[in-house]
This record gives C-alpha cells, structure tokens and sequence, in this order.
C-alpha cells in the first residue's frame, strides 16, 4: 500500500511546487528588497514604540482611520504592531523579527542557502521565546522587557515548578542552545583551556628563541616601508628622477589610491592562496577532530580502572608523635653543647617532620659558620643520637640547620602521599610521590623532569622501598597507555611482583618470554633495543616538527600525524635497574655505553633511567654515567666517600636507615622520608591491575640483533604468524611495507603487525626499517611472492 501511495503521489507534487518557488532574478530583487524594507519599518516601528507607546496607547484599540493622531515615527501601523510584537508579544526580544525579515530579504536578494535561512528563523524564534521568558522572570508585571507572552509562560511555570526551577529550566535553555547551535561539549570547553595554557607556554618559549630575528625582521620591514612609500610617487609622477621624495610634494591623491587599489588586489590574491592552504591541512585535522573526537590513546583498555586507594595500607604508627618533652630536651643540649663551645644562639626554631626534626639556629653576631660545621661530632655526642647532620648554612636562609632524629619516628605511609593533594592535582608528566620532607609536606618530583634518577643506598637502608614507591606512584597516576616499564632485576626477587602487569604496563623484547629481565646478556640486548627505539621516535619527532614527546603526543591526539606515514601515540618508557653494581662489574662498557647514550640524549623522547645500587663506588658510578644523571637518591651509606660519590657531598653517612633519604637534583640537597610501600600491598595493587582487560602483549621494543647472532633476522619457518601468508599478500598488492597498513587490513594490534613486518622482512618479502618511511617492498606481485614462498621450503 504505502508502495502505490508513493508511486501515485510523487509526479505531480513535482509538477505543482517546483515552478511556484523558482522567483526570477526580477522577482528576487522586488521580493527580496520588500522584505529588508519591511525589516526596517517594523525595527523603526518597534524602536518608535518604546518612547510613543504609551502617548498612543487611545488609539491602538480603535479602528485605523485617516484622521487619527497616532506619536509612532511610523504612524497608526507602527503603533500597532509596535502594541501587538512588543506588549502583547515578546518584549525586546521581538527585535529579532524584525531581523530575521531583514535577513530573508538579503537571503532572496542573493539567492543564498534556504536551508540555513530556515535554521535562523527557527532559532530566532527560539531564542526569541528564551529572551522573553527571560525578561518576564525579573518583572512583576506585563511589561515592554518580556512582553505579555514571557510574563504569562512566566507565571505558568512558576505556579508549578517554582522560581527556583525557572530559573534552572532557563540556563538549561542556554546550555542546550549551546550544545546544539554551536556544539560546545564539556571536553571542547577543557581542552580550550587547555590550548589555551599550551599556547601560551608555547609562544613565551618562541618568544624566547625569537627574540633576535623578529627585530631585524621589523627594521628591514620598516624600511621597506619608508622606501616604498618615497619611490610610489616617483615612479607615477617623476619617473626619471632617482632621488627619494616626499609624498606631500606632488600630492598625487587619486594616482596613490589607485596605486594602494592595486597593491591591495595584488596582496589579496597572494593571501588568499595561502589561506587556502593553511586552512585545508587546518580543516581536515579539525574535521577529523569533529568527527571522531580527539585521539584517545587509553582508548582500547577504554574500561581500565586505576587502582583504589584502598589497596594501600594504614599505618597506626602514622602522624607525628614527638613530644614538647623530647624537643625543649634537644633544644637544652644544642644550646648547651654550643655554649661550651662558646657560640652564642640568638634564636632557635623546630621544624618537627615525620623522622627527624630540624632544629634552625640564628647564631650571634661574629660567629662563624664554619666553627659550627666543626662541633658536627661533639654536637651529636652531647646528644648521643645517630643521624645528626648540621647543614650550615641552610641554602637561602642564612641559618643553621641541625637535623636530630626523632625517637620515635613514624612511618611515611604510600597512602597518605598518594592520597596527597599535591600528588593527586598534579600536572607533571610522570609524577613520582617519594615521601615526606622534614616539614611534613608530601614531596612530589617529576621524573620527566629530572630526567634520569640514581639511587644508592647500603643494604637494607630502604632501596627497594624506594622504588616500589616509585613505580606505585607511576600506576596510580598513569594510564598503561601512557607509560611502560622495562624491568631489570638481577636478584630476581625484587621487582617479580611486577610480571603480572606484563601486558598493562611491561616493555620487552620481541623474543623474550619475560618481561622482567634477569639475565646480563638480555639486558645489553634490552638497552641496545631502547636506543634503536630512541633513534626511531627521534625520527618521528623530527618528521612531525616537534621539540619533545609532550608536544608530538598533543600534536597525535589533535589528530595533526598520520599513522600512514608511521606516527602513533608514544608512552613514556622507564627503564628501572636494580642492583647496577652487578651488571656493570659482569657486562662493563658493552652496559655503560648504551646507558649513557640513553642518558645523554633520551630525556626529549620519553625514556628515563633509574639506576640503583648498593655500592655507589666510582667504578659502578663512572663520570659519565654521574655526568648524565643530575638526579639522585642517597639511602644511608656505610662511608663519607660513598656519599661523596652519589651527592658530591658528605650527610648519606649520617642518616638514619629505614627509608631516611638526601635527595638532590642538582643544587640543594632535601632531606626527605621515604614513603613505605610493603611487599603485600604491592601484590594487592599488581593484582588489581593485573585481573583486568590487558593488550594482546607486552609493548615491544624494536628487534635488537647482536653481534654474535649473526646476519639478520632469523626467524624460524614453523614460528611465523598464522596470518604471514595473508600479510605477505596485503603488502605485495599494495606493495607499501606498513605495520599499520597490515593492521587495517588484517585488523591486527600494532605488536602482531610489529612482528609480522619483522617476519616478512626475515622471510626477504620487506626491506629494512627506514625510519618514517614506509619499508621497501622487495617482491613484486603475487605470481613472484608464491615462487618466492615455495623456494623457501
Ligand atoms: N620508607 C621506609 N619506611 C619505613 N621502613 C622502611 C622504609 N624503607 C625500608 N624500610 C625498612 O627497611 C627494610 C629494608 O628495606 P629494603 O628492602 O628496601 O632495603 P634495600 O636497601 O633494598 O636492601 P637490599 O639492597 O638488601 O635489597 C624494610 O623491610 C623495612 O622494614
């Protein structure tokens, strides 16, 4: 039925409507110019009405006759329209009618687009109503604001929803009228902030760079200003004379415009050919943008939940429990010892922290500093308390510190630093919660920043806890899109609790089984793998005109890189080693030399090292590894010289233990305790992790081939994917070597197509890697392939 219906009806309505709305270029331009006529009569009519309504208020309820005396500049229809829009109407909303007649009168005069004069007549009248209900909220009475309309709609809701709820109901009308006129979303309104911020820091860092060039520039800019402005003149009037001119001389008036006319169309063609350019690359990136949204990275663990604070222990022992008691004693024997010595104090002041309290002292007058510096051993004597240290003078302070260990100290617990605020609005890249400083603040660095970490600590002093609390803070605050973890743990206990975020979290190497690597000879295949995929992101960042991961990984989200030419979302990777002193006495320069190469140049492109060890001896720390790690962590050491070797100063000696820490990024050294992460409560968070959705794999670094294994890739026949033959197929028709094409075409992760590009290029059907560029694909069709793959067996 609804068949013939159609069949039946559609030609004449073809027939009766077409011809009734095609209007002539004459009609167009009558129809068009009454419209925008009758726009401007009706605003002079409304505008009219505000100051003469009321003086014609007599006659606007009697019958339109010649004689009547009406004040509307418009007259007796001025007045009454002025009285049927405006008081009986909308209010000053009812300006917009008078617009929207203007606009269709333009929009028939230029034959522009129906459509979109159809969506502003319906949100005219919409926000017509808007305004009106509006205006009619704030007024008593009927009125010429929001029309006798707004007031009634006004009163009706009220009765029923309050004005509490019209309220509402109005900024709902706003929103809505946002989202849908303009779509505006509550991630455009964040990420403009955000762009915003981003921009700014962007161009005072251009600023910077710039500052010389754009100087020269506007010289030579101004004085091809002056120039031309004295040789147009001459060159229309005077044409043989050589010599500059001012232009009130011959006054040329109309000979300039001309001129100026000309130059402009001129400029104008030129402009508008790079507008057009720039906005085609801007468009599709916006379009791209406004259709699928931003990249997001996190997108396929789109589920993922970060752990729960809850997983984290209480410690009752938390909270500072030095007593007056404990500190006036401290105080008396200070001062007391230091009077034996004959230093005067002037003032002294307790900073209590969790471990130690920090005792700062104003000398008198004409002592010096370095008298005191000497009593560091009677001082501690007197107090017979380990771990004293005098810092003398404190760095920006001009007093003297003595740090005395509490009696009781308590625990720092990794709750209480996660939970910080400091931690949890943090806007740093890979930010690392260590612990808490000697005045109780949580400290928060950020490893991004730093850009490598070393940590040195005797045995037993809190090493291991250090960088749990690490790589903890890294989980609770990092996607596993966002950051990998490539793991040595030579004594293959310590960080074992870590394989089972393998596919969340771990980076490896395409062939290994583990993630956490616990054999020398991998490590040195590892490290030498991470500068191949250093050399590789340095590549994309130069291809993609970035300075740094942060900048290439916004520009990938704006959707500004194309996967096709090789770009993807980089995640920061840490490489964590435990136990360094092992490997670099077994592996020596074939480790030093990787790591300091990844030192010196990985910090643009996201890797970052933390190196532990238990003997910070120059021979495990040389100078260029010292030189290239400006961070460090100092756990107590057993000697003066150790800690010169790790801090460049005297103090590891003198702490502590238990996670009583001197950390230093370059200058001043804080004295900070250790947050305490418990093996239990690590499993608790790794399980967590690990019971949900992961990727396929662990992330894979690029194959490392070494010296020993010969030429090539050598991959096993029987070991090759299930899917080789079909990408071998998908690469030789398009004969492009691309993972992500594989990964299209196959719909595979981006490790499998990983793989399976190594494989094809094992198997001779690829070239090598040649950075961005897709690889060079070395069979030339399909009938070449099936040879090439039967010659195999
Ligand atoms: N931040 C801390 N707060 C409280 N106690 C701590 C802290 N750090 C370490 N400890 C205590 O010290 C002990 C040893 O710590 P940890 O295992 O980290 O030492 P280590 O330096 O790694 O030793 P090793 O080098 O032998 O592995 C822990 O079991 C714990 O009792």
């Amino acid at each position: 039925m609804a068949k013939r219906k159609t069949k039946t009806k559609k030609p004449p309505r073809q027939k009766i409507k077409r011809p009734s709305f095609k209007l002539s270029s004459q009609q167009k331009l009558v129809f068009g110019s009454l419209l925008i006529i009758c726009g401007i009569w009706l605003c002079i009519a409304f505008v009219s009405y505000y100051f003469t309504g009321k003086a014609d208020q007599s006659i606007i309820n009697t019958f339109p006759s010649r004689t009547s005396n009406t004040q509307n500049w418009v007259s007796q229809f001025g007045a009454w329209f002025g009285e049927f829009f405006i008081q009986r109407g909308f209010g000053i909303a009812s300006f917009i009618y008078s617009g929207l007649i203007f606009l269709s009168g333009v929009y028939v005069l230029m034959s522009l687009n129906k459509a979109k004069l159809r969506k502003h007549w319906f949100w005219g009248i919409l926000i017509t109503i808007w305004l009106s209900v509006l205006f009619g909220f704030f007024r008593s009475k009927t009125d010429i604001l929001g029309g006798t309309i707004g007031f009634e709609i006004n009163a009706f809701l009220q009765d029923y929803i309050g004005k509490i709820g019209v309220s509402l109901l109005l900024l709902l009308g706003l929103i809505t009228y946002l989202a849908i006129r303009f779509r505006v979303t509550f991630e455009s309104i964040t990420s403009i902030f955000k762009s915003a911020k981003k921009d700014l820091e962007n161009e005072i860092s251009d600023l910077k760079d710039d500052l010389i060039i754009p100087l020269d520039n506007n010289l030579s800019e101004e004085a091809d200003a002056i120039k031309s402005a004295y040789e147009i003149p001459l060159q229309n009037d005077e044409p043989t004379k050589k010599e500059a001119k001012p232009v009130k001389d011959i006054a040329p008036l109309e000979v300039k415009v001309a001129q100026e006319e000309e130059e402009e169309e001129a400029l104008e063609m030129k402009v508008e050919k790079v507008e057009e350019e720039l906005s085609e690359t801007n468009n599709l990136a916006n379009k791209l943008v406004e259709d699928f949204g931003e990249f997001d990275p996190t997108l396929e663990l789109a589920k993922y939940q970060f752990p729960p604070l809850d997983l984290l222990k209480k410690y009752d022992s938390e909270g500072i429990t030095i007593n007056q008691e404990e500190l006036e004693e401290n105080k008396n024997k200070i001062v007391e010892t230091l009077n034996n010595y004959k230093i005067g104090i002037a003032s002294i002041k307790a900073t209590i922290g969790p471990t130690v309290t920090l005792y700062e002292i104003v000398p008198e007058a004409g002592v010096r500093i370095s008298k005191i510096k000497n009593l560091e051993d009677d001082i501690a004597l007197s107090l017979s308390a380990l771990g004293i240290r005098i810092i003398a003078p404190i760095p920006g302070k001009g007093t003297i510190g003595i740090e005395v260990p509490n009696k009781n100290s308590t625990i720092v617990s990794m709750r209480s630093v996660i939970a910080s605020k400091k931690f949890q609005t943090s806007e740093m890249q890979l930010p690392i919660a260590l612990g808490k400083t000697i005045s109780n603040e949580t400290f928060v660095v950020d490893l991004a920043k730093m850009p490598h970490l070393l940590m040195a600590g005797a045995t037993g002093q809190g090493k291991s806890v250090g960088l749990n609390a690490v790589l903890t803070s890294l989980l609770y605050k990092k996607h596993p899109a966002e950051v990998k973890f490539i793991l040595v743990d030579p004594k293959k206990v310590e960080l074992t609790l870590f394989n089972k975020i393998e596919r969340h979290y771990l980076a490896k190497l395409p062939d290994s089984e583990d993630a956490i690597i616990t054999d020398n000879t991998k490590v040195i295949n590892t490290l030498n793998s991470l500068c191949i995929e250093m050399d590789n992101r340095y590549e994309l960042l130069k291809n993609a005109l970035c300075r740094n991961i942060a900048e290439y990984n916004v520009k990938f989200k704006n959707r500004k890189l194309n996967p096709n030419d090789g770009h993807q979302f980089l995640p920061y990777i840490v490489l964590v080693v435990d136990e360094f002193a092992d490997l670099i006495m077994t592996a020596g320069k074939e480790v030093e030399t990787p790591i300091a190469r990844l030192a010196q140049l990985a910090r643009a492109i996201g890797i970052h090292l933390i190196i532990a060890t238990q003997r910070p001896s120059v021979n495990v720390i040389t100078g260029i590894i010292k030189a290239n790690f400006p961070a460090r962590i100092a756990f107590r050491v057993t000697s003066k010289i150790d800690s010169r070797t790790i801090l460049d100063t005297s103090g590891a000696d003198q702490l502590i233990g238990r996670g009583d820490m001197l950390f230093t990024q370059g200058n001043d050294v804080i004295r900070v305790q250790c947050a305490f992460v418990d093996t239990p409560e690590v499993e608790k968070i790794t399980d967590y992790i690990g019971s949900q959705k992961a990727y396929p794999d662990a992330y894979l670094l690029p194959e490392y081939v070494g010296e020993e294994s010969g030429t090539g890739l050598d991959i096993d026949i029987s070991d090759r994917d299930k899917l080789f033959k079909d990408a071998a197929i998908v690469i030789v028709t398009a004969q492009q070597g691309s993972a992500s094409l594989l990964q299209r075409k196959l719909k595979l992760g981006y490790n499998r197509a990983g793989r399976l590009i190594d494989q094809l290029e094992a198997a001779g059907i690829v070239g090598p890697f040649e950075g961005s560029k897709a690889r060079q694909v070395l069979i030339t069709d399909l009938i070449a392939l099936d040879q090439h793959l039967e010659n195999e067996i």
